[in-house]
């Protein structure tokens, strides 16, 4: 079905916000922060919660800790002085009185409140003394003549998700713009009436108006938790996507061939011989499956799992010996710096030692230095190239990449796979994938996310690890955890103390970080304490890993940049700030970066009061345990979409909409109609990559 009239086929993810009225340059690139680029964007953008504004509600009939709008007359209105200083106005509607208070009033409200005028307001009703309250209600003054019902709004208020500079009214503005431009213009909804109708689900257009303007009386829970049937439509679709574009990955790639790697082994062996450890059984099992792979001419695409510390880098590298060994280039690519700082660390000391060059390509480089190492890339003469995002740009070219390794695949969407796919120097010989992830993955996520991944499993830590030993305490304690961690620099052990901000921000969390450094300077003064945050330059950041690995460091403040990958096996102390705003799996990555030597270590969570149910439920879980499986599974049933609206603005989700936990119960439906539009529906498998996916899939052509 074609929504919208031809002479304005334009689709909407090709119509940029600024078209928009009230964007400028300097407001689209606030929107860009909320990944909002197009109109499509706004319209994928929902909101997450909803007041009802569409109805009058009786003084009399008021209950404490609803919210409502009522139409009333002033009887009364002073400046009252009692703790302090506020503008008191009493309200009557005939069934009852209720009392408005503002601590912040000028003197036109105070005006505005004369006795007999009539106000309408929307607001939280709170037990006041001696009679209902509202605080600081948002309000309007009614016309003598205005009916009461005339000024409420005709749909249900929607809220979004914002950023600092853009209002509540802003978005509001732009989805109105962007819902009417959806009933002009061109939005193409892919899936057939038949399947939306056997589901029981509307079509799109009626899908985003229902959640971006719910119709007087619809079922806000439902709506709110993403479990109404507009919200369900739109995860639907997205899964249906997200299916497709993994689908599209595998089938082209077993069109396709892979270098064989097939050498005696000869660098792999001295690798090996150089390491302080054997493998364990389970890294030999797991560096097996790979090399299989690997020798049979098809392209791997393999994902090794492996618990926190459970020793995945030297699996890559050892299957990377074995790629440079064949004549093939490797490349390596972390969602961090700092990550992929640890494995530049790593792979240098592995192999420069053996003769092979490893290169280092981030965004940050210098324009020279970036130029060089492309160049060298590029030639061949660096082997192995390790670094961020920056390895998919588009200037950087491979001689003969035979193996790319991505670490922490949660991280990168599909579409950043597909490009990291066409690296190779002749399209049909694709390089081998090995993706290496420390979460663990419940099945759901198995079945969505990985869906076109062998998966090989490292379930067994090194030899002598013992399981750290949680404690959750309440921020008040801080004084005596910091005489402890004095106590633990004195044995002779090293402290991770990390701060953490609900803020996505890394400038906030940055200056956090900075503000506990001075306090725990002044409170440790003989130890030697370093600080790492993401606003540091690459190169003092790499500085200060390199002098907490070589304990020229005692105490590292850090943000959690340190998350993911940082191995610096002689810590033995964590402390997490505000343990309870943070997701499990986040709180698990964290924490896993103790407990990597043998000493008894020890994780200390922070939380301020009061705790939420969920967040005591989430750090009573640390306590128990330290296995990521469990703490994976946990994870996914637990998170609100509160919580993964901090995940959502980084952009770096893997869905806008879905919600893996939540929407599992489609995953069914989901495969079954991504067979059928990949049977016979080749234009729909196409659109919906597109919209969902990103750019990169005009990279699946003419599948
Ligand atoms: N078989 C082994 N025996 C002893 N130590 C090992 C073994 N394998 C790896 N290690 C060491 O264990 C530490 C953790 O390894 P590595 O950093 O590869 O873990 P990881 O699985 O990547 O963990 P994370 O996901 O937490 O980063 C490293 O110091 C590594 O040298």
């Amino acid at each position: 079905m074609v929504i919208g009239t031809d002479t304005a086929a334009e689709p909407l993810d090709a119509i940029s916000v600024v078209t928009l009225k009230g964007v400028g340059e300097a407001m689209a690139l606030k929107l860009a922060s909320l990944g909002i680029h197009t109109l499509q964007d706004v319209l994928f953008h929902l909101p997450f919660r909803y007041q009802d504004r569409t109805r009058l509600s009786k003084i009399g009939e008021l209950s404490p800790g609803s919210e409502a709008v009522i139409s009333a007359e002033v009887m009364v209105s002073d400046i009252v002085i009692r703790q302090r200083r506020s503008l008191m106005v009493r309200l009557n509607d005939g069934t009852g009185s209720i009392m408005l208070r503002f601590f912040h009033f000028n003197q036109k409200q105070v005006k505005q409140f004369e006795r007999g005028a009539r106000v309408q307001c929307f607001g939280e009703v709170r037990r006041g003394p001696g009679m209902l309250e509202m605080v600081h209600p948002e309000y309007r003054v009614l016309a003598p003549d205005a009916l009461d019902e005339a000024a409420l709004d005709n749909t249900l208020t929607p809220f979004y998700h914002a950023t600092e500079g853009v209002q509540q009214a802003t978005l509001r503005k732009l989805t109105d713009q962007a819902l009417k431009q959806l009933d002009q213009r061109l939005l193409r909804d892919f899936l057939p009436a038949s399947v939306a109708g056997n589901l029981a689900l509307p079509d799109l257009r009626t899908a985003l108006h229902v959640v971006h303007r719910p119709p007087p009386g619809s079922d806000v829970n439902a709506l709110m938790e993403g479990l109404h049937p507009a919200h369900r439509r739109l995860a639907f679709e997205e899964l249906v996507a997200h299916r497709l574009g993994l689908r599209l990955l595998r089938v082209t790639a077993e069109t396709q061939h892979a270098p064989k790697i097939r050498p005696p082994g000869v660098l792999a062996k001295s690798l090996r011989d150089s390491l302080a450890f054997n493998l364990t059984g389970a890294q030999d099992r797991v560096l097996l499956d790979v090399l299989n792979d690997m020798g049979s001419g098809d392209p791997m695409l393999r994902l090794v799992q492996g618990d926190v510390g459970s020793g995945k880098t030297i699996v890559a590298a050892l299957a990377a010996a074995q790629v440079v060994e064949c004549g093939y280039q490797v490349a390596m690519m972390a969602p961090t710096e700092i990550l992929a700082e640890q494995h530049m660390l790593n792979f240098s000391e592995w192999f420069e030692s053996l003769g092979i060059e490893v290169g280092w390509l981030t965004g940050k480089l210098r324009v020279a230095q970036r130029r060089a190492t492309i160049e060298a890339v590029a030639t061949g003469q660096k082997r192995i190239v390790i670094g961020t995002h920056a390895l998919f740009q588009k200037d950087v070219q491979f001689q003969n990449l035979g193996l790319a390794i991505i670490d922490e695949q949660h991280r990168f969407g599909v579409h950043q796979r597909m490009a990291l796919r066409n690296k190779g120097a002749d399209e049909n010989v694709l390089p081998h994938q090995l993706i290496m992830t420390a979460t663990p993955i419940p099945r759901t996520l198995a079945m969505t996310a990985y869906a076109d991944l062998d998966v090989s499993v490292i379930d067994e830590l090194p030899p002598g690890r013992k399981p750290v030993t949680t404690v959750a305490l309440e921020n008040g304690r801080r004084g005596e955890i910091i005489e402890r961690v004095g106590a633990a620099i004195d044995a002779g052990s090293q402290v991770y103390w990390v701060c953490t901000l609900i803020e996505e921000s890394e400038s906030l969390q940055a200056e956090a970080a900075e503000d506990t450094l001075v306090t725990l300077q002044e409170l440790l003064p003989r130890h030697r304490i370093g600080l790492v945050h993401g606003r540091l330059k690459p190169r003092e950041k790499e500085a200060i890993m390199q002098s907490f690995k070589s304990r020229e460091i005692d105490l590292l403040v850090a943000t959690t940049v340190i998350e993911v990958g940082v191995d610096v096996p002689n810590a033995s102390l964590m402390i997490i700030e505000n343990a309870e705003r943070l997701g499990l799996s986040q709180l698990h990555q964290l924490r896993g970066r103790v407990g990597r030597g043998s000493a008894q270590s020890s994780c200390i969570l922070l939380y301020q009061t009061p705790l939420s149910n969920n967040g005591r439920e989430r750090l009573g879980i640390m306590r128990e345990t330290n296995d990521g499986f469990i703490i994976a599974e946990k994870d996914l049933s637990l998170r609100g979409a509160g919580e993964v609206l901090g995940t959502r603005q980084t952009g770096l989700a893997e869905f806008r909409i879905a919600e893996l936990g939540r929407d599992d119960d489609l995953l069914d439906d989901v495969s079954e109609i991504a067979d059928l539009l990949l049977d016979a529906h080749p234009e729909a498998v196409q659109g919906l990559v597109r919209r969902w996916i990103g750019e990169e899939k005009k990279d699946y052509g003419g599948v």
